[in-house]
C-alpha cells in the first residue's frame, strides 16, 4: 500500500476577494495551528480567483503560515499575444503549488474540451505548477453510460496532452456540485479505482500508486470521513464549505474526529 498525503483542496470559485482572502486565510491557519494540525500527513490548500494570489502569498510568506493555494485556472501558453490569459510561469512566481484545469464549469461555460485541458495541464507541469485535473460526469452521463465512462474517457484524453510530470486528478460528478447531493462513498470509489486504472495505462503502475484522487461535489465536515475511509480517495476537492473557515478547518481536520 503506497502512502499518499491526502489533500483537502478549496475551491473558492468566484468568490471572496483579495481583502476577504486575507482574513479567510489568517482565521484558516490560526484555526488548524490552534488545533495542531499536521499538515504533514494532511495537506490543506485553497485556490482564490487570480486577483487574490499575490494578497494570499504576501500573507503566507510572512506568517510562515503552512496552508499552500492555487489558481482555479491557467492558460495553456507561456506568452504572448492571449489577451486575458494568467501564465503557469506568472503563478509559479506568485508561488503557487497548484491549478485547477478542466473544472466542469469551464468546460460547460467556457466550452473547454478534454485536448484544452490537456494542454492547460502541460503548461502548468512546464512551469513547476501540479495541474489538478477535473473529471465527472452529468446527470444525463449517468443515466446513460454510468458513473465511470465518461470521466474515464476525459482522464484518457487529457492524459494523452501530458506525458510527464505531477498531477492530481479530482473526480467530481456534476450533478453532485453545489446540489447537497454528494455521491456515497461506495459510488466514489468504484470510478477512483477505474480512474487509478486509467492512470497506469497512461503511465504506469508506480504513477498510479503514487497519484492523488480527490473526491468532489457536497463535501461537508459532516460526510468527509466516509470518502476518506475509501483506499482509492485521497482527499477532496470542496466548494461551498471552503467558503466558512471553521467549516473547512473541520474538513481538514478529518482524522481527528473520525479516526480514520
Ligand atoms: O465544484 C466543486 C469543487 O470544485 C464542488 O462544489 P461543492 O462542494 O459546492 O459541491
Amino acid at each position: 500500500m503506497v502512502d499518499r498525503t491526502p489533500l483537502i483542496a478549496g475551491n473558492w470559485k468566484l468568490q471572496q476577494d483579495h481583502l476577504q482572502a486575507i482574513a479567510f486565510v489568517q482565521k484558516l491557519s490560526w484555526t488548524l495551528q490552534d488545533a495542531d494540525h499536521d499538515f504533514d500527513s494532511v495537506e490543506v490548500a485553497v485556490f482564490p480567483p487570480f486577483t487574490d494570489l499575490r494578497s494570499v502569498q504576501t500573507l503566507v510568506d510572512a506568517e510562515k503560515f503552512r496552508v499552500r493555494y492555487g489558481s482555479q485556472d491557467v492558460s495553456e501558453h507561456d506568452s504572448g499575444a492571449y489577451t486575458g490569459e494568467v501564465s503557469g510561469a506568472f503563478l509559479a512566481k506568485l508561488g503557487s503549488s497548484y491549478a485547477i484545469v478542466g473544472h466542469s464549469e469551464r468546460r460547460q461555460y467556457h466550452a473547454e474540451s478534454d485536448a484544452i485541458v490537456g494542454r492547460k495541464a502541460a503548461a502548468a507541469v512546464r512551469h513547476g505548477v501540479v495541474p489538478v485535473i477535473c473529471v465527472g460526469e452529468t446527470a444525463d452521463d449517468l443515466e446513460q453510460h454510468g458513473a465511470a465512462a465518461v470521466p474515464v474517457q476525459q482522464l484518457r484524453d487529457v492524459l494523452s496532452e501530458l506525458p510527464t510530470g505531477e498531477f492530481v486528478v479530482a473526480y467530481e460528478p456534476v450533478w453532485a456540485i453545489g446540489s447537497g447531493k454528494a455521491a456515497t462513498p461506495e459510488q466514489a470509489e468504484q470510478v477512483c479505482a477505474a480512474l487509478r486504472e486509467v492512470i497506469a495505462e497512461a503511465r504506469d503502475q508506480e504513477t498510479a500508486d503514487a497519484t492523488r484522487i480527490l473526491y468532489g461535489g457536497s463535501v461537508k465536515s459532516g460526510n468527509i470521513a466516509g470518502f476518506m475511509r475509501e483506499p482509492n480517495i485521497d482527499g477532496a476537492l470542496v466548494g461551498g464549505a471552503s467558503l466558512d473557515a471553521a467549516e473547512f478547518a473541520a474538513i481538514a481536520r478529518f482524522k481527528s474526529h473520525v479516526g480514520v
